[in-house]
């Protein structure tokens, strides 16, 4: 297995003159979760988008092993679920499914419950939860050496978050992955370490008590 490191630093994003993020560093590597907390309207999102490609800003330095990458989409180096439903709608989960599932994992996730269960029904046919599953399945089983997990326990219930969390661990022995989502506990139980997204600028987090003193949990 080849073991990859993604950082990112100096990114520039304002919107309107307003600034959004402005001292971010964040790295992952092959092996790793780490966990993107912050309030709503922090930069998140965006942040991910910027990683992923899809967002344009004013500057911004990606780079994986060294090596600088414009478009994080480019070459399957990087996949991400965004926090909107991505999958069109009026065509069968078995057909979306393959175009986005790496081969060699193909039976690992086609073994899936989720994919037994619903791969013949169209997205209009499922639950916001059932589709948020399998969007995120498809996105995990990628042939993309780092995932960016943008609310993916939003709609999913308990017992279905604690399986997610078993299969992020897995893939994270083959992958880097960074997750948000303001079920904050879920995202707590998955991590290696937290980042927090806070006045534009990344925050290392060591315990809830730094959570605490950057206003992201009350004080108990
Ligand atoms: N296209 C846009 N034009 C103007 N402002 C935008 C645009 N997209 C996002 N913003 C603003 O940028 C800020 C960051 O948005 P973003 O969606 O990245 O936040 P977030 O941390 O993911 O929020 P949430 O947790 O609520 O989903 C917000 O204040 C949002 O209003």
């Amino acid at each position: 297995m080849h073991s990859h490191t993604l950082k990112v630093d100096s990114v520039q994003l304002e919107f309107d003159d307003r600034k959004i993020l402005q001292d971010v560093f964040l790295s992952c590597s092959t092996g790793e979760v780490v966990g993107l907390l912050g309030r709503n309207g922090c930069g998140k999102s965006s942040l991910l988008r910027i990683i992923f490609g899809s967002l344009n800003c004013g500057y911004k330095h990606v780079s994986v092993d060294g090596q600088h990458i414009s478009k994080g989409y480019h070459k399957n180096r990087i996949a991400y679920l965004p926090q909107h439903n991505y999958l069109p709608s009026g065509i069968k989960i078995c057909k979306l499914a393959k175009p986005f599932v790496d081969p060699l994992l193909w039976s690992n996730f086609s073994d899936h419950p989720a994919y037994q269960q619903h791969r013949y029904k169209t997205v209009g046919e499922l639950s916001g939860g059932e589709l948020r599953q399998l969007e995120t399945l498809m996105i995990v089983y990628s042939r993309a050496d780092f995932i960016l997990l943008d609310e993916p326990f939003t709609h999913i219930s308990p017992v279905q978050a604690d399986t997610l969390k078993t299969l992020v661990k897995t893939c994270a022995k083959t992958k880097g992955i960074i997750v948000t989502d303001h079920q904050y506990y879920n995202v707590l139980g998955v991590s290696d370490r937290i980042i927090l997204l806070d006045n534009g600028c990344t925050r290392p987090i060591k315990d809830d008590a730094d959570l605490v003193t950057y206003n992201y949990l009350n004080k108990k």
